[in-house]
Parts: structure tokens; C-alpha cells; sequence
């Protein structure tokens, strides 16, 4: 099930006045405690392999633990786990089902600071977003929960990102506490060995991924040799698209919205933004006064807007793309560059100031290629066919917007455009009562929305005969 999607208005409001008690400060947090979890409990890996991997605080650049990869042995047991746990969890009432989700979204509630402040540390994005996170979390699993009495039950083994593999345990911890069968919620840590196990593995009935389309293609294949049927939520290249009559001051927020969330480390960002040429020069000013005006820092402050990306590596990847678009001709309007926090602790982290690139062609890499990172290309245009064409022509399709008064042209645009989550007047809102997808390589199936539940269970037909059987021979 899809367990953290993005962004909730309400949440946001809320988010933005907290005035808790905060626990935790950059640089400070070691995690000693075992990252793995199948059978109701941590696991300290045994029969240890491979080497350990430094897991980073992006932040402050420090090593924040060593991650260890679970080997076939480690695998077979967290599925074992989960095989035990269907039995039992499949077998429960649907309310008995809602009963231990619901209470499970109350811890979350109630641990809401601590296991954002920990998706901070290890994420490095900033605590306002983080408890957005935790809260679409948590409202994810109230949603299901209204449904658990029309549904059968499935058990899972999760494995994050080697690079973010701190707080899926805690959600392992927590639906154990909310008295779920051992083994409902399984942890296995590692890198691509350790998921193409997953993959092989003849018990696994359904893989789900989220990540890169290369990846995503692999993902297809292993499963195609079990033939399983796979969820991909994977990368996109959105357009958003602002016509000339839209309201001006909305369409900015909507962009920056579009752009800067999570460091712009969010797939559905709509980074190429599509400008009808006649507003072009006021909407610039107005996006770059606001750009300017984010404030880069410690993702613990309450007010950072934006913390560091998640590792070295990408960090070095999204200027390797600002590099590249100067190269081929794009104006870097402002940012694309590293950025270093002026308290010492922080010196060492991921951070880059968030960059408007102008001139941009669709022909350009920037425009082609998704970046992940805080990169906005601005295109401009004059007619909606040629924004439509141009929009159109990408090998993905996760999601779209559109800014208009004319609510006409917003559906009719919206109608042609090749993305599975669209927007008019607004970007990024997905509550999780509405599915959210890829069309074209950005993906197949669907998460959040009761459409979901299809992608994760299977039809069984039962032809009962009450009289007799009416035979031909
Ligand atoms: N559509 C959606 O809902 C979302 C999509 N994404 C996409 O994810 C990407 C960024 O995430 P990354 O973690 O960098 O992606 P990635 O594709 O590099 O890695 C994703 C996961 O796949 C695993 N993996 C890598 N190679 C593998 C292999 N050969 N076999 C099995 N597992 C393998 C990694 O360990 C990691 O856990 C972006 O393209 C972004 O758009 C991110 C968030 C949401």
C-alpha cells in the first residue's frame, strides 16, 4: 500500500504552526539500534557477507550509522515471517483488520515530532514537510482502515533505499504495537541485491517499486520471469502550464510549489513550466524574487524551507545538470549553485541554492531529463495546440497543471494532456482518497484511492451449482 504520499492542504496549515517541543538538533542523533525487522522484532543480522555501508546525515555530511545488506538467508526469513503472518491476518474479521490500523495511525499521531525529526535527520528535508509526510502516513492508513471490512488482508516485506533506511522501522515497530500479527510488516535493508532477491523470491506474490525509470524496467523484468504482476511508480518530466489570463500571484506559488518541495527530490514536480510568452517577463520577476527568497539552512529549524539533498552523490548529479543546461545554452536566471550554511555544523552537508533556468528549448537535457533536484527549466509559448504538442512530447507522464481562469481551456487542456495526476489552478495536492500514477514509462497501477485495492488483491470466481448439472453426454 502506498504509505506516504504527499501533501495535504489542511496538513500544511497545521504544520506551519506548530509549536512543540523539539528533541532532537543537527549532527546529534546515532543509530546503534538494528535497521532490520521480521518476526514482530529487530534483527541483528548473523551471518554477516557483505561489508557495511556509512548511511549519511545529509545535513551535516556525518555518518549517522552503518547499514549492513541482507543476504538470501535474511530475505527467506523476513518472507518466511510474512507468509506466517498472512495466515493469520488473512483469516481475521475485516473490523478486527480496522481495529489494529487505526491503532496504528494513533501511534503515528502520537510519535508525529520524533519520527519526523528522525525523517529529517536521515532524509535531510525540512521539518515542516517532514510532519506533512508523517501525517499523509497516517491518514493513509485511517483510509484504508474504512475499508478493511471489504477487503482481504496481505502481509509485506519493505526494503527503503539504502540511502533513507532509518524510519520504515519505526513503522514496523509501531504496527506491531497496534497488535498486528508478527511478521504483517517486514524491514529487510539493502541495495539492488538485496531487492532482486525480493523479486526472484518464488513466495513473493506481488512487487511494488518506487523509484527510477532504469530501475523500474529491471523491477518488470525479474518479475516477469515469476510472472508477477508489478505496481511502478516511477520518474516523471511534468509540465505545468500558465496561460497568460491565470491569476498571477497563484501561478507563482504554484510553480515554486511545483518545484522546491522536498529540495525538488519529489517525482511528480512539474519542472518544465510552460509560460505564455506575453506574462513571461512579470512572471519571472515575481518567481525570482521568491526563489531568492528561500530560506536554505538546518532542515530542524521551523523556519528552513529548504534543508540539504539527500546524499553527496545527487548532490553532484543535480549541479552536473545545472552545468550541463549553461553548456547548451540556458540562462541560469538564479542558484544552481553549492551552498553552505553559515552554522559550522552544517558546513559539510548537501545543500544547493534552488535554480531558474530561462532560454530553455525542449530539446535541451534539462528539459528532457528528470534532474530530482531543486531545478526549475522555463519555456515559453504563445498558442494552447503548441503547448499541448510540446507538453506531449516526453517519454513520461506522472503529472500535469495547468493555470487558467478560463475553465473551459483548463478541462480541455487537462483532457489532452498524457499524465495520470493533473492539476488545475493548483500542484502537488494529493490527498490520499485520489489515485495517483504514471502514464507512459512514469509508470503502471495506481496508489492511494480505493482503485488501489485492485492493483493488490486477486479475483477469485466460485461457481456454485444448487441443482443439477445439465450435461451433454
Ligand atoms: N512515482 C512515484 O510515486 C515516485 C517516484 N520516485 C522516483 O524515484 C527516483 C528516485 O529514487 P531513487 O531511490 O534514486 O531511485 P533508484 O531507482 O535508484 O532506487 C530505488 C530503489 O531501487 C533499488 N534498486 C536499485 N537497483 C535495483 C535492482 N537492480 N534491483 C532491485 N532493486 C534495485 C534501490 O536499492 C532503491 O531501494 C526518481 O526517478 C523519482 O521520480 C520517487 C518518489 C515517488
Amino acid at each position: 500500500m502506498a504509505l506516504m504520499r504527499f501533501l495535504q492542504t489542511p496538513g500544511l496549515r497545521g504544520a506551519l504552526c506548530y509549536t512543540g517541543t523539539r528533541t532532537l538538533s543537527s549532527g546529534t542523533l546515532h543509530i546503534k539500534d538494528p535497521l532490520n525487522f521480521w518476526c514482530g522484532g529487530r534483527v541483528n543480522l548473523k551471518d554477516v557477507k557483505t561489508k557495511s555501508e556509512p548511511v549519511y546525515e545529509p545535513a551535516t555530511g556525518r555518518v549517522l550509522c552503518q547499514l549492513q545488506a541482507c543476504g538470501a538467508a535474511d530475505v527467506d526469513a523476513a518472507i518466511g515471517s510474512a507468509s506466517a503472518a498472512f495466515k493469520v491476518w488473512s483469516k481475521l474479521a475485516g473490523m478486527e483488520r480496522a481495529r489494529v490500523m487505526l491503532e496504528a495511525a494513533r501511534l503515528i499521531e502520537k510519535r508525529r515530532e520524533e519520527i519526523a525529526e528522525i525523517e529529517v535527520v536521515n532524509n535531510g528535508k525540512s521539518i515542516t514537510e517532514a510532519r506533512l509526510d508523517v501525517d499523509s502516513a497516517r491518514l493513509c492508513i485511517e483510509y484504508f482502515a474504512g475499508q478493511a471490512t471489504t477487503l482481504s488482508g496481505n502481509s509485506m516485506v519493505f526494503k527503503p533505499s539504502p540511502v533513507t533506511p532509518v524510519t520504515a522501522v519505526l513503522l514496523a515497530e509501531i504496527y506491531s504495537q497496534a497488535g498486528a500479527p508478527e511478521g504483517l510488516f517486514n524491514v529487510v535493508q539493502g541495495g539492488q541485491e538485496t531487492g532482486s532477491l525480493l523479486c526472484h523470491h518464488p513466495s513473493v506474490a506481488k512487487v511494488s517499486f518506487t523509484g527510477s525509470v532504469p530501475t523500474g524496467k529491471k523491477i518488470m523484468e525479474m518479475a516477469s520471469r515469476g510472472v508477477k504482476p508489478v505496481t511502478l511508480e516511477l520518474g516523471g518530466k511534468s509540465p505545468l502550464i500558465i496561460f497568460e489570463d491565470s491569476d498571477l500571484e497563484n501561478a507563482v506559488r504554484g510553480a515554486l510549489m511545483a518545484n522546491f518541495l522536498s529540495q525538488g527530490q519529489v517525482c511528480s514536480n512539474g519542472t518544465r513550466v510552460f509560460v505564455q510568452s506575453s506574462i513571461l517577463p512579470q512572471f519571472l520577476k515575481e518567481v525570482l524574487k521568491r526563489t531568492k527568497a528561500i530560506q536554505i539552512g538546518d532542515p530542524l529549524l521551523d523556519e528552513t524551507r529548504m534543508g540539504a539533498l539527500v546524499s553527496k552523490p545527487h548532490l553532484d548529479k543535480v549541479l552536473g545538470y545545472v552545468k550541463q543546461a549553461k553548456n547548451e545554452g540556458a540562462r541560469v536566471l538564479c542558484g544552481g549553485e553549492p551552498f553552505t550554511p553559515a552554522d559550522p555544523k552544517l558546513k559539510d552537508g548537501y545543500y544547493m541554492t534552488p535554480c531558474v533556468l530561462d532560454n530553455c528549448t525542449d530539446d535541451m537535457t534539462c528539459v528532457r531529463e528528470e534532474i530530482f533536484g531543486p531545478v526549475m527549466s522555463v519555456l515559453s509559448f504563445d498558442t494552447e495546440d503548441e503547448v499541448l504538442r510540446r507538453a506531449n512530447d516526453s517519454a513520461l507522464g506522472l503529472a500535469a497543471g495547468v493555470f487558467t481562469k478560463d475553465v473551459k481551456r483548463a478541462h480541455r487542456v487537462i483532457e489532452n494532456l498524457q499524465a495520470g495526476s493533473c492539476f488545475i489552478n493548483n500542484y502537488n495536492i494529493t490527498p490520499v482518497e485520489v489515485p495517483f500514477g504514471g502514464y507512459k514509462a512514469s509508470g503502471i497501477g495506481r496508489e492511494n484511492g480505493q482503485v488501489t485495492i485492485e492493483f493488490y488483491s486477486q479475483l477469485k470466481t466460485v461457481v456454485v451449482e444448487m441443482g443439477d448439472v445439465d450435461s451433454l453426454f
